[in-house]
């Protein structure tokens, strides 16, 4: 037993690697977090302020680093992300010539990376078709689910979908991301692979959508030297090796770049042995499921949205009246109650169109009556809650039937403590009008 070789540690290879090829860790490391894969704990104690991870700019996989006659390939407008997504695909194996990136010398980094599995046991969009994951697309179109056997187990809040009434649709321009996560993701990678099928028909969707996936995980902004902001930041991403450790917090973010170096500083204390973290950005815990698989259980920017309820009940002369005002849409409910938005289209339902005007114009209380607009709040709150209560008394019978639900406990289990959060904030929203 004793002279048994130790198991090989990728994540001490590669932190051996990075170190030797200029990567400074100072005072982390990585380490394994129950529920959080991979981090960064602390090796002694860190200030605010420190500098706790930089990692020279020639070592950053960006698109800046992919052949051009790869990139010729591919339609006019194809993202970054997935010509990356693509590259990752093709570079290693056809010995894509290329003096920038080595997918042999950066083989120990690709190792620390989760698996493709890590990502389907986590994000929703890669769950079976029964949990309301996406159909696994031929070349063509990927379709949320929501559809599949009637009951869609997803919060609306990251499926965009509603059991208990139909969605009013109105329009393409007017579906808004915030209200529909899974199904801007999915249209997403879709567009990704259909771009990428375009060029390389028969792409194997199972690798093309675990490097969009990586990417669509791991990936920092950052800009080359001479490179100015493109419009869509999400053109700026790109890789950074080491740095993706990270896992996300409400703390705050103290990333930068220079033509030489990327820079991670950490911005509170930490003991010797915490893990340190860095900030994805202010997510609810509706967009950290969708896009990266996880929730946090304090989460200060967690809210959920009215908007479906509030545009489903509006009448169409008031829709739009709503629509070319101010006040259309991101009706937010959070842990402290609803927004002043939702206050304002409250008022809209039972006000005639000139007096409400007025009141969001000039300020004026004509026709305001506040203890209607609480009620009709409180409707509105009720209707999620029995969306909620629908959705897991079907979500208990389905339990014996569906062999899909028994099979993916965890998965479930997420979906429950969603739900869970999203009752308490309207509970609270409720008691709080
Ligand atoms: C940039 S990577 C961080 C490293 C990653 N944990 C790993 O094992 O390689 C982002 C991924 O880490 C996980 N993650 C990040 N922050 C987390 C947190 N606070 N709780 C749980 N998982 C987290 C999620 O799976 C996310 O998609």
């Amino acid at each position: 037993m004793g002279n048994r070789s130790p198991v090989p540690d990728p994540h001490e290879d590669f932190t051996e690697w990075a170190v030797t090829n200029g990567v400074t860790a100072l005072n982390v490391r990585p380490h394994r977090f129950e529920g959080r894969g991979l981090g960064m704990i602390a090796l002694e104690d860190i200030e605010a302020g420190d500098v706790v991870v930089q990692v020279p700019t020639t070592l950053i996989l960006s698109v800046d680093k992919v052949p051009l006659s790869f990139k010729a390939e591919f339609p006019e407008g194809i993202t970054n992300h997935a010509l990356l997504a693509a590259w990752l695909t093709y570079g290693d194996s056809e010995e894509v010539e290329n003096e920038n990136f080595s997918f042999k010398e950066n083989s120990l980094w690709f190792k620390t990376w989760p698996t493709r599995k890590d990502f389907e046991d986590t994000v929703p969009i890669l769950w079976p078709v029964s949990l309301g994951g996406i159909e696994q697309p031929g070349n063509e179109s990927l379709k949320t689910n929501g559809g599949h056997s009637g009951l869609n187990i997803i919060p609306p809040s990251i499926s965009g979908v509603w059991n208990s009434f139909q969605k009013v649709t109105l329009g393409k321009p007017d579906e808004q991301e915030h209200q529909n996560l899974m199904g801007f993701q999915a249209r997403r990678l879709c567009k990704a692979y259909k771009d990428v099928c375009s060029a390389r028909p028969g792409t194997d969707w199972s690798t093309f959508s675990y490097y969009w996936m990586i990417l669509n995980t791991r990936s920092f902004y950052w800009l080359g030297p001479g490179q100015t902001a493109p419009e869509d930041r999400n053109e700026a991403l790109a890789l950074v090796p080491f740095a993706d450790y990270f896992n996300h917090s409400d703390v705050d973010c103290d990333v930068s770049f220079t033509d030489e170096e990327y820079t991670l500083t950490a911005t509170k204390d930490y003991a010797k042995g915490e893990e340190v973290f860095m900030n994805y950005g202010s997510h609810s815990n509706d967009l950290l499921l969708a896009e990266y698989g996880f929730m946090m259980d304090q989460n200060r920017h967690d809210c959920i949205y009215l908007d479906d309820i509030v545009l489903r009940d509006l009448a169409a002369d008031k829709l739009e009246e709503l629509k070319d005002s101010q006040y259309y849409g991101k009706y937010v409910v959070n842990s402290e109650g609803v927004c002043y938005r939702t206050e304002v289209v409250a008022a809209l339902m039972y006000m005639n169109v000139e007096d409400w005007r007025n009141h969001v114009l000039e300020g004026s209380t004509q026709g305001v009556d506040e203890q209607r607009s609480a009620a009709i709040i409180r409707g509105w709150l009720s209707d999620y809650l029995g969306e909620k209560k629908g959705t897991l008394d079907a979500m208990e019978a389905a339990m014996e039937s569906n062999p899909d639900f028994r099979a993916n406990p965890q998965k479930i289990n997420t979906l429950l403590k969603r739900w869970a959060e999203i009752e308490a904030m309207c509970v609270m929203a409720k008691d709080n009008v």
